[in-house]
C-alpha cells in the first residue's frame, strides 16, 4: 500500500509544473475510506513522513532496476485487483498482485477496498490503465447503486461519484484539497490549516447550466466504409460525451447533471443532426446554455421580479448573449466565453468571498480596519468584482478576453456600479501598476486563474503590491497549492533577509462542490499580511 502510494506520489510531483498534466495522475495518497471513518481525516506528520520515504525508496529502485516502463500486464490482460485508493480525479488505484513489481493500475468507477476485475488497456511509466469489467466484492459501506441517476454512469466519462452518497463526496473532495496543499505547497504542515468541510451545491443534479456535446464527422467515418445514406439513423453516428478512458463519443440523449432546459433543448437538437447528417462536412462540438430569456435584447434593464419569474431558454449561438442572475446582480456574458457553471452555488461561493474579506474582529484576531478597496484578478464577465462592489469604495478588475471584459463593463452599468467599478482589458499581472491608488492596506484582491495557474511574473508584483487580503479561488487545486506555497514562502524569505516587514500566512483552506457527482472540487485559500 505504501509503495502504491509512492509510486503515485511521484507521478503526481509534476502535474501543476505541466500545462496539461492529465488530472488522472493526481492522485489521493490515502485510502478514502479511512478519511471518511475519521470525519475530516486528520494525519500525524510522523505516518505522513514515513510514507514519503517509503514510497521515494520504491521509486528509486524501480528507476535504478530500470523497469519503470516494464509493465507486467500484457495489452487486454484480464486482472483481479483490490483497490487501495482513489485518485484527485476519481479512479480507483490498485497495486499489481504482490508477486509482481511494483506497478499501479488505474481503474474507473471503483472503491477502495472493493476486489475488481479489469482489463488493461493501456501501459505507461510505472502505471496501467484499465477498464473495469466486473465489481466482484462491493464496498458496500460506500457504494450504493440505487443512487445512481444517469443510465450511462460507469461508461461516461463526465460522472465518477453518483454511487456514492454527497456527504461521501464532499468528504472526498476535502481530502484532495488537504493533499493537494501536503503534496504541492512546499509548505510545512505548521503552515497549512486545518482544510474546512467541502461546501455543498444547492442543486445535485439538474445544476449544469453549460454542456458541449459532440459528434464526429461523416467524412471521416466514410472512410471506414460507405454509409447508407437511406438509413434512417446511421449506426455509426454517435451524438454527446466522451467514453469514460477513451476519445470516442458515446451517443447520450440525456444528462441528469444538466439543467432540465438544456435536456429539453438537446433532444430536438439531436433529432435535427441526425436528419441532416450528412450536410456537416466536419464534426461538431455543440454548445447549450442555460439563460434567462432577454426580452428585448442587451439593452433591457432587467428587474429582479422577472428572474423570480424567470423564463429560461437554451442558448446555442457561441457569439450570443446568455443572461444570468446571482444574487441581487445580472450578468451577461457572451455564450462561448467564461462563466461558472452551476448558478446555485454562485451565492454562496461569493459570499464565502465576502466573509472572508471581513472576517469578525473575533475570527480574524486583528484589529486591521476593514478593505475598502477591491482588486479582482482574472476577472472574466466581473463574478466577484460586482458581487462583492457593495462592500466598498472602489474595485477594478482585470481579464484577458475582450469579449469578456466587454461584457463585464455591460455588467457594471447593468447593475448600476459602474460608478465604482472599472474594468480593464490585459494580462493580470498588468492589474498592479493601474492601481497605484488604491491603498494596499485597505485593499484585498481576488485571484481566480484559468487551470494552470498563475505565472511567477504575477505572484512576485501581487507579493509587492501587500494588500492586506488575498482570497485565491481555483478550479484546480494542484497549482493553487503550489501558488499558494510560493506566495507563503518567497514573503516569508523576504522578511527574513530584511527585505520587507509583514508576511502572508494562509489563513484558510476549504472547497467548494461546483460540480456534484463529478471529482472536481474548486479551492477557496484565504491569505493575510501579517506583521
Ligand atoms: C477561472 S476563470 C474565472 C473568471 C471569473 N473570476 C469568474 O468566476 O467568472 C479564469 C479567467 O481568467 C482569464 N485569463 C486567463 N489568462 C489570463 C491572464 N493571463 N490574465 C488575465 N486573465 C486571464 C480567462 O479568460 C478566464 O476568464
Amino acid at each position: 500500500m505504501r509503495r502504491l502510494i509512492l509510486i503515485l506520489n511521484r507521478m503526481m510531483t509534476e502535474a501543476p509544473k505541466s500545462k496539461n498534466s492529465p488530472a488522472s495522475l493526481q492522485p489521493l495518497e490515502k485510502t478514502p475510506s479511512t478519511d471518511i471513518s475519521r470525519g475530516h481525516g486528520e494525519k500525524t506528520d510522523s505516518a505522513q513522513r514515513q510514507a514519503e520515504q517509503e514510497e521515494a525508496a520504491c521509486s528509486t529502485r524501480a528507476e535504478a532496476d530500470g523497469v519503470e516502463w516494464e509493465s507486467p500486464f500484457g495489452f487486454r490482460e484480464e486482472v483481479e485487483l483490490l483497490v487501495s485508493s482513489i485518485s484527485s480525479s476519481g479512479e480507483g488505484l490498485a497495486l499489481a498482485p504482490s508477486s509482481m513489481r511494483p506497478w499501479v493500475v488505474v481503474i474507473p468507477f471503483v472503491l477502495p477496498g472493493e476486489v475488481i476485475r479489469a482489463r488493461v488497456y493501456k501501459n505507461a511509466r510505472m502505471y496501467s490503465l484499465a477498464d473495469l469489467i466486473s465489481v466482484q466484492v462491493p464496498n458496500s459501506q460506500l457504494r450504493d447503486m440505487n443512487r445512481v441517476r444517469c443510465k450511462y454512469f460507469g461508461t461516461c466519462a463526465g460522472c465518477q461519484y453518483q454511487m456514492l452518497s454527497y456527504e461521501t463526496q464532499l468528504d472526498l473532495k476535502r481530502d484532495v484539497v488537504v493533499n493537494a496543499y501536503r503534496n504541492h505547497s512546499n509548505l510545512p504542515e505548521s503552515s497549512i490549516p486545518a482544510v474546512q468541510s467541502t461546501i455543498p451545491s444547492p442543486l445535485q443534479y439538474g445544476y449544469r447550466t453549460k454542456i458541449t456535446p459532440h459528434f464526429e464527422s461523416p467524412k471521416k467515418v466514410q472512410k471506414q466504409g460507405s454509409p447508407n445514406i437511406e438509413e434512417e439513423r446511421p449506426s455509426w453516428l454517435k451524438i454527446g460525451f466522451n467514453q469514460i478512458g477513451r476519445r470516442l463519443v458515446m451517443d447520450i440523449e440525456e444528462c441528469p447533471i444538466a439543467t432540465p432546459i438544456l435536456n429539453e433543448a438537446y433532444r430536438p437538437m439531436r433529432d435535427d443532426i441526425i436528419k441532416k447528417i450528412y450536410t456537416h462536412k466536419n464534426g461538431v462540438s455543440l454548445l447549450l446554455r442555460d439563460s434567462l430569456e432577454i426580452p428585448d435584447g442587451n439593452s433591457s434593464t432587467p428587474t429582479l421580479e422577472l428572474a423570480a419569474n424567470d423564463n429560461h431558454v437554451c442558448i446555442t449561438d457561441h457569439k450570443a448573449t446568455v443572461r444570468e442572475h446571482v444574487g441581487n446582480l445580472f450578468f451577461d456574458y457572451q455564450a462561448g466565453s467564461f462563466f461558472q457553471n452551476n448558478n446555485s452555488v454562485l451565492v454562496p461561493l461569493t459570499s464565502y468571498v465576502r466573509d472572508a474579506i471581513f472576517p469578525s474582529t473575533s475570527m480574524s484576531g486583528s484589529s486591521t480596519p476593514p478593505p475598502t478597496h477591491l482588486v479582482d484578478t482574472y476577472c472574466g464577465a466581473g463574478l466577484f468584482a460586482l458581487t462583492l462592489a457593495p462592500h466598498f469604495t472602489r474595485v477594478a478588475g482585470i481579464e484577458l478576453s475582450v469579449d469578456s471584459i466587454r461584457f463585464a463593463m455591460h455588467n457594471a452599468a447593468l447593475n448600476d456600479l459602474a460608478y465604482k467599478v472599472s474594468f480593464r482589458e490585459g494580462d493580470a499581472s498588468q492589474i498592479f501598476s493601474a492601481v497605484g491608488d488604491f491603498p494596499p492596506a485597505l485593499t484585498a484582491v481576488v485571484v481566480d486563474p484559468p487551470r494552470k495557474g498563475c505565472d511567477e511574473s504575477f505572484l512576485r508584483q501581487l507579493l509587492a503590491f501587500r494588500a492586506q487580503t488575498v482570497v485565491y479561488v481555483s478550479c484546480n487545486v494542484h497549482t493553487q497549492a503550489r501558488d499558494v506555497g510560493q506566495i507563503v514562502s518567497w514573503s516569508a524569505n523576504e522578511v527574513a533577509e530584511g527585505k520587507r516587514q509583514g508576511k502572508y500566512v494562509l489563513q484558510s483552506l476549504r472547497g467548494f462542490d461546483l460540480f456534484p457527482q463529478t471529482a472536481h472540487v474548486e479551492s477557496v485559500a484565504v491569505l493575510r499580511l501579517v506583521s
